[in-house]
Parts: structure tokens; sequence; C-alpha cells
């Protein structure tokens, strides 16, 4: 006689909601298709977020800067071939950027990519996706997910982060496995990013360097507001009376208007500082690779990062201090009594002070006045006086002319606020970034974009309608990109390559959604359709009429452009 024994059975879908829960991971940014849709259907049934975008690269994006908020990896999920295509741009920009996040696509078997078969959407993701990011996986057996999952998450969040890929072959789903074994195949990360603490040595090097300065700078990067160790970081600020410069995702560690920021005088203090501690910020074309008119004088750099291989990448560097940011400045305040580091001189703070009114009376001058139709500075002026009620409000800003003007003139009062384009400049982060910082805080997010910006990822309008996001889109609209004056000079019916569809009214978009389209033409009109949008928490937009004539090329970057010979 045989005797039926029920076997209680589950399947790679639900193994993948396990981990992806198990890990405290609640939410999941992705476009549905084969073969992961029941996955994002049944992430939802099991009690997760499954936001849906219109395309991977937001989705993506979207995942990204809700790792950088949480310190946690935010999940993409996207099809094969062209959806991972698509999802691999924010996966290399939030490698570039250290954002933690994971990649998840389904994908093609094995046996048919290797032979070159021609399956339905094939591709070899997972040798694709490997020089574009921190880490990558495929997993093939249903009893592999746990490690596979946990594997992910510890490469995204250890060390210096960064996006991770994970590549699910669409059987590996379908698989089935003894619910008990599955259970216990599943793994919790402990201390996913354990601290790394710097070397006593280097700490005293460190100070020893300080005590030496006479006029010392400290530069915040993205790295010292993704720490999370803000009250450490304010404090070293403080004690020590060291004029800082926040790059701009690092704005609001400090209040822009605190008294020690350097803001205002960055061209001064960058040329004439003598001792430089990096917190955090990198020696990138950011920051012109450290060298050259842009760093004026011979420096000493003390560089904090938690990558050895980081020091000297540019310049040399003379106090190397290697570790996660929270214990080296953890170490540095501890140090400080004992270091005999007197205050910065007078003579250095006053030089800084003066700088700063000077400056900051030209740009009042600029922010003064009131051009018809509004120009970048009046618009901004607008915004930021609104802004100013609304200390933790999510800024996320792209553009050219709007990002280089928007980072200088609205102020961030309190960290991990403001996010853009970073590292790499790159355009098309604007809605993905609202939809990720609006679902991970819960807060209103004011989105500063310019026109050509916002085209990038203007679909997304829908998706923030849909899930009834407190976003509001300001468009930058001076009919093109950086402007909208060029001409094509054969005089023929295409318009000039940089210049979009005049005065368009981009508010109509996201009427058609059923979001508050608002159309502005003046600061003050500008003002009340903000005032109004953030009241209400609703999805808007706010068409927001700006020269054509007032952009520059390529903002503060028109130097990188090679000139063409015809043209000298
Ligand atoms: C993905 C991508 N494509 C193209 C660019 C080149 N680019 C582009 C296309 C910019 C848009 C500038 O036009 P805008 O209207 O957004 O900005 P302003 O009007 O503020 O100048 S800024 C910039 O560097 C980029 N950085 N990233």
């Amino acid at each position: 006689m045989t005797h039926n024994v029920s076997v209680e059975v589950t399947d790679g879908f639900h193994l993948v909601i396990d981990a992806l829960k198990h890990n405290d991971i609640d939410t999941i940014f992705g476009l549905v298709g084969i073969p992961i849709t029941d996955l994002a259907r049944l992430a939802q049934a099991e009690g997760m977020r499954f936001i849906g975008f219109r395309h991977e690269q937001n989705a993506g994006n979207a995942a990204a800067i809700a790792g950088y908020m949480t310190k946690k990896p935010g999940i993409c999920l996207t099809v094969s071939a062209p959806g991972f295509l698509n999802g691999l741009t924010a996966l290399a920009n939030a490698t570039t950027n250290c954002f933690p996040m994971i990649l998840i696509s389904g994908s093609s078997e094995r046996e048919i990519v290797d032979l070159q078969q021609g399956d339905y959407e094939e591709m070899d993701q997972l040798n694709v996706a490997r020089p574009h990011c921190k880490a990558a996986f495929r997993v093939l057996k249903a009893e592999d997910i746990g490690i596979g999952i946990a594997r992910a998450i510890r490469a995204a969040v250890s060390g210096r982060p960064g996006g991770v890929y994970l590549d699910l072959p669409a059987q590996l789903l379908a698989q089935t496995i003894e619910a008990g074994h599955a259970q216990r195949s599943l793994v919790k990360v402990i201390d996913a990013a354990p601290r790394q603490l710097p070397a006593p040595e280097s700490v005293e090097r460190a100070l020893a360097l300080l005590k030496g300065a006479k006029k010392p700078l400290i530069l915040l990067g993205k790295g010292a507001a993704y720490a999370q160790a803000d009250a450490d970081i304010r404090a070293f600020v403080e004690r020590t009376g060291i004029p800082y410069l926040p790059m701009s995702m690092a704005k609001g560690l400090l209040p822009d208007t605190h008294a020690q920021s350097a803001s205002a005088a960055r061209s001064f203090v960058l040329a004439e500082a003598d001792v430089v501690v990096l917190v955090g910020a990198r020696l990138n074309w950011l920051l012109a690779h450290g060298k050259g008119k842009t760093w004026g004088k011979p420096k000493q750099f003390v560089q904090i990062d938690i990558a050895p291989t980081e020091m000297d990448s540019n310049v040399a560097i003379a106090a190397p201090l290697v570790g996660d940011i929270g214990s080296c400045v953890g170490a540095l305040l501890a140090g400080l009594d004992g270091a005999g580091i007197d205050k910065p001189d007078e003579e250095w703070l006053g030089a800084i002070a003066q700088r700063k009114e000077q400056n900051t009376a030209k740009m009042a001058a600029l922010l003064d006045r009131n051009p018809v139709p509004m120009n970048f500075h009046s618009a901004l002026r607008s915004i930021r006086d609104v802004l100013k009620e609304y200390p933790d409000i999510n800024l996320v800003n792209e553009g050219a002319n709007t990002l280089d003007f928007a980072r200088s003139i609205i102020d961030q009062y309190q960290p991990r606020k403001r996010f853009d384009s970073g590292t790499w400049g790159i355009m098309g982060i604007g809605m993905g970034f609202a939809i990720g910082a609006a679902v991970t805080s819960g807060k209103p997010v004011v989105a500063v974009e310019g026109d050509s910006a916002f085209g990038f990822s203007g679909m997304e309008l829908e998706t923030i309608c849909r899930y009834e996001l407190p976003v509001t889109t300001i468009v930058f609209n001076n009919n093109g990109v950086y402007r909208g004056t060029d001409v094509n000079p054969t005089g023929g019916k295409d318009v000039a390559p940089t210049v979009f569809v005049k005065n368009a009214r981009y508010d109509k978009m996201i009427e058609a959604f059923g979001g508050i389209g608002y159309h502005a033409t003046t600061p003050e009109e500008l003002a009340r359709a903000l005032s109004e949008a953030i009241a209400a928490g609703k999805p808007a937009l706010i068409n927001a009429v700006i020269d054509e004539t007032a952009g520059t090329e390529s903002g503060r970057l028109t130097n990188l452009n090679p000139q063409s010979a015809a043209k000298k």
C-alpha cells in the first residue's frame, strides 16, 4: 500500500519575496513584463510596495536614491535584455555616486544564451552588467536564492556602497522547493556594512597636519551626508572653527546659512587654503582633480574615505584616513582636545568673511532684478523664499543653468534633502529621484528641472499621479537645451539642435493624468503656485516661463566643450 505524504512546497517567486522581506526590504521599484510580472504581483500580495514605472531607468533611479537616503539597498526589478539595459544606466550611475541599489532582472536560460540560440529577449546580462556595477551575481537554483539576495545586499552597502546586479533566469522563479528547506535557505544579513575604524597613527597624523595649518578648510562630500554621522560632523566643524564647503548633495549637513559656511567664497577658499580636510569628497572633475588654477597654492590634504585606493587618485594625500566616515570623524573628535589645535587665524576667517560679503552682495543684486520674462535668478529667488518655510522639503534638481544656479541660490537646512545630477552630471534623474524620495520619506518633494532635463523622465508624471505622490515639478521652460535662441544656419525647416517647441505648456501634461498644472510668468505667480502646491500635497507641475536668451551653453561647464577648428 502506498502512503501519499503531502509535502508542502514553495517556489522561486515566493522565495525571492521571502528573502527580501527577511532582510527588512519592503519596497520594489520596477516595470513588469515577462518573466517578472507575477513576481511584482506576489510582492504586492505579500505586503510589499511595488511602484510600477513607465521606463526602467526611472525605476532604477528611484531605487538608487532610496538607497542613498536609507543606507539599505533600493531594489529595481526589470524584465530581461531591453528592460535590463534600461535599468543599467541607473545601476551605473548609482555605482558612480556610491548609492546602494540592487538591479534584479529576469533573464533567459543559460543553456540557450550560452549557445546563442536566439531566445525571446536573449542577452548575456551578467557579463553586460559586470563592468558597470560593483558586483554581479546569478542564481540558478531555488535553494540559492536566499544566499544570492544576501550577497547582493552585503555587496551593495559594505565598503564603498554601489550598484549590484542580480540575474534571475526565468525558470528559477518557477522552480519548486520543499517549504522547510526553503525557509532554512533564507539568510538574514548580519552587520551588512561593518564599521571600518581608522588606524590610530592615521588619526594622529591628520591632527598633526591640522595643528600646523594656518588656513584650514573642511570639504564635505555626499559621502559625508550618506554616512548619517550628522552630529559628529557638525561637532567637528564647530569645535575646530574651521570654515567648510559642502558639495551639492552634502548641503544641509550644516544649514547653508551657518556662519562657518564658505560656499559664498568657494573660489577664494579653494585657492587660498593650506590644509584641506576631504570628508567623503573625491578629488574628481567636480573638484578639478585637486590641482590647477582652481587650487592655486600647493595644498596638503587630509582625506577621509572608506576606500584606501581612493588616496593619491589625483594628487598626493599627506594624511590618508581610511575607514567609514562616522568612525573617522569620531576618532578625530576624540583626539581634538589632546592635539592642541588652535582656532583658525582671525586673518583667514576675516578674509573669507570679506569675500563672502562681496559675493553675497553681487548675488543679491542679481536676485533683486525682476526682468520680464523671468530669468534663472528671479525664478530661483522666488523658489528659495518659499522653500525657506519648508526646511525639511526634499529637493530634486537637474539641468545645466537650472542646476548650477539652484545649487548656489536655494539653501538647504537638513542633510540628505538635496538630490541632483551628482558625480556624472547625468540628466534624467529628476522624476525617478522625486518618486524615490517621496515614497521613501513620505514627505513632499519639489523637483526644479531644466526643460530638457525634465524631458528625459517626464512620462513618470503619470506614475506620480497614479500613486498620488506629493511631488511638485517646476519646469524652467526656456524653449530648449540651455536656451531657446539657436538657429539653423542653413535657414532650413529643421530647428537648431538645441531648440524645442516654443512656449510649450508642460503644465497641460500633468492635467492629462489628473494632476494640478500651473503656468507662471512672474516670480509672484511662481511663489503662489509653489506654496499652493506644497500645501495641497498632491501631484503638481508649474510651467515657469524663463527668458529663452538667459541660458549659457552647458551652464558652468562651457569649458568642457571641445572647440571645433571651424569656431577658432
Ligand atoms: C543622459 C544625459 N544626456 C545628455 C546630457 C548633456 N546635457 C544636457 C542635455 C543638459 C540639459 C540642459 O538643458 P536644460 O533645459 O535641462 O537646462 P537649462 O535650461 O537649465 O540650461 S545638461 C547636460 O550636460 C547629460 N548630461 N546627460
